[in-house]
């Protein structure tokens, strides 16, 4: 299943502008977050066909932000329930954890960070700052779902042992049976019900040969449905050639899929014992003296023989054992909820093919996200990501691998061309601090939204903006949203200073388009 979090909204540059207040501080809104992409659990589902009649499954877009610091709504989460005991794992099959109880809730993808609003880059040394970020993008990736079926009882066994009838006797399941080798081809649950309240709960698998663990037969591919129960009932054919034989198969087959499975607690039952009404002892005495334990019933699954006995006594020996929590999903490999930004700003690489000369690429989460949110109609916002490139390292570590002025570089899909750092004009140190703070602040307020549920508009506002802040000396007077232009538009008296606003702004046409923003020959650009 392909998932892909919502695009988070742009953020917005707008500047204050009030009637008797024509020197508003910046009051674009940041965009809102995207939606995620939520896996639930729910109980009564058997199976992922619901799941997985869906191939791409995409979170809303936030919006973005407005003027007046509005923020922007969360983009809408999209959830996909799925039975109790699905396992989620990446492409490459890594195990990201497992949904066990009902509710339990797993993002899978997240949205894309809401583009921070101009008024979240206010500085003390710039307070009107004309640079807001581009929504980040949802992340996409593909996951694969998996269903452990969870039962009490795992029912293991040589094909034809009697497996499915013992489950069609006893529970209200109705699996096929016949008298040839596979004739279960997918696991069957049924539940018994016994007198005592709680049934037992039996999943019965395809039959299992020599060479099972090595792919032979079809019981491989089952096994990992019996890994989460606690116990194991062992169906044998006492009328076989060699039950004891078979029997010691068989474990050796469950050892090598799985060590812990050789290990579990079985309960084992000579079944058939119709065709044998006398005989069987000598079998009973080798299958506990193989096994170690002395858990051994004769049975006649087809005639109900001792069968009540055999489940009484199975519930008894469950009950008594732990839960079965599994190693690979108790410590899941990779994690779907981190997001780009919060990855550690330090790592990244610089690469550099020697037979293209002067062309570098530069991979690291933290820089190639900073790159995608970064506004490039915005001159400011460009100068800011040169600086951030100063301030994670990225321009040093290329000036020493010796790229030069003019040089290519690459990060994600944008190029840059090269402009050490020596000609910067400055190199703010405080800028990854204060980015952290921002991160920090945004966290915080995500949390919250969560908590108060999801998809909803919460309109929170920047602490200390808004109505009543001071008046900043200094700071102009202008309206200018590249995103949402509609949206913001209504401050009053606009129309009347278009002009004299233009004057004030000079020519600043270059901006409104909302294509790339193409950097003309000698132009000033730094890095980029
Ligand atoms: N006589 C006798 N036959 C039985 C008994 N239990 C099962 N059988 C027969 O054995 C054959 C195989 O039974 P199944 O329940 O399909 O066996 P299974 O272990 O589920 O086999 P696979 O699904 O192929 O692994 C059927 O023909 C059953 O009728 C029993 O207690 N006595
Ligand atoms: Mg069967």
């Amino acid at each position: 299943m392909s998932v892909w979090g919502g695009p988070g909204g742009d953020g917005c540059v707008s500047f204050r502008r009030e009637k008797g207040e024509p020197m508003g501080g910046p009051s674009g809104g940041s965009g809102g977050r995207g939606g995620h992409v939520i896996l639930e659990c729910q109980e009564g589902i058997n199976t992922l066909a619901g799941a997985r009649e869906r191939v791409h499954v995409k979170g809303g877009k936030g919006e973005n932000g407005k003027g007046k610091s509005l923020d922007g709504s969360r983009g809408r989460d999209i959830t996909v329930t799925v039975p109790v005991g699905t396992v989620v794992r990446d492409f490459d099959g890594n195990v990201a954890g497992e949904l066990t109880t009902k509710g339990q809730q797993m993002v899978v993808s997240l949205g894309g960070r809401g583009g921070r609003g101009n008024k979240s880059f206010k500085t003390n040394r710039n307070k009107a700052p004309k640079l807001a970020e581009k929504g980040g993008e949802g992340t996409q990736r593909w996951i694969f779902l998996e269903l452990k079926l969870v039962g009490d009882v795992g029912v293991v066994g040589m094909p034809n042992a009697g497996k499915s009838t013992l489950l069609k006797q006893v529970t209200n399941a109705n699996p096929k049976t016949a008298d040839y080798p596979f004739t279960t081809i997918s696991p069957n649950l049924g539940v018994v019900d016994l007198e005592d309240g709680k049934g037992l709960v039996l999943v019965d698998i395809p039959g299992l040969i020599e060479g099972a663990s090595e792919g032979k037969g079809m019981g491989v591919t089952f096994l990992r449905h019996v890994q989460r129960n606690k116990v194991l009932l062992h169906v044998v054919d006492g009328s076989a050639e060699d039950p004891v034989g078979n029997f010691k198969k068989i474990n050796r087959e469950l050892e090598s899929y799985d060590e812990d499975l050789g290990k579990k607690k079985q309960v084992v039952c000579v079944n058939k014992c119709d065709l044998f009404p006398d005989g069987g002892d000598d079998i009973i005495e080798q299958i506990r003296e193989a096994a170690g334990h002395t858990r051994v019933l004769k049975i006649s699954a087809l005639h109900r023989e001792n069968v009540k006995e055999l489940m009484y006594r199975l519930k008894q020996f469950a009950d008594a054992q732990p839960d079965v929590i599994l190693d690979e999903t108790a410590s899941p490999k990779v994690r779907f909820d981190v997001d780009d930004l919060t990855a550690d700003s330090d790592d990244f690489k610089v690469s550099s093919d020697p037979s293209y000369p002067g062309q570098w690429r530069v991979e690291g989460k933290y820089i190639e996200e900073v790159a995608r949110m970064t506004h490039w109609d915005y001159p400011e916002a460009v100068e800011r990501f040169s600086r951030v490139l100063e301030a994670t390292g990225v321009a040093g570590v290329l000036d020493e691998m010796g790229a030069q002025e003019g040089d290519l570089i690459m990060i994600d899909r944008f190029d840059f061309d090269f402009a050490p750092s020596k000609t910067n004009p400055y190199i703010p140190i405080e800028l990854l601090e204060q980015d952290a703070e921002i991160l920090a602040r945004e966290k915080m307020r995500e949390e919250k939204e969560l908590a108060w549920g999801r998809g909803e508009s919460m309109g929170v506002g920047e602490e200390g903006e808004g109505a009543d802040e001071e008046e900043e000396e200094g700071a102009f007077v202008m309206y200018y949203n590249l995103a949402d232009e509609d949206d913001a538009g209504d401050d009053e008296d606009w129309e009347e200073d278009d002009e004299e606003m233009k004057a004030m702004l000079g020519d600043w046409s270059a901006f409104e388009g909302k294509g790339e923003f193409i950097a003309k020959e000698g132009d000033n650009v730094s890095i980029l």
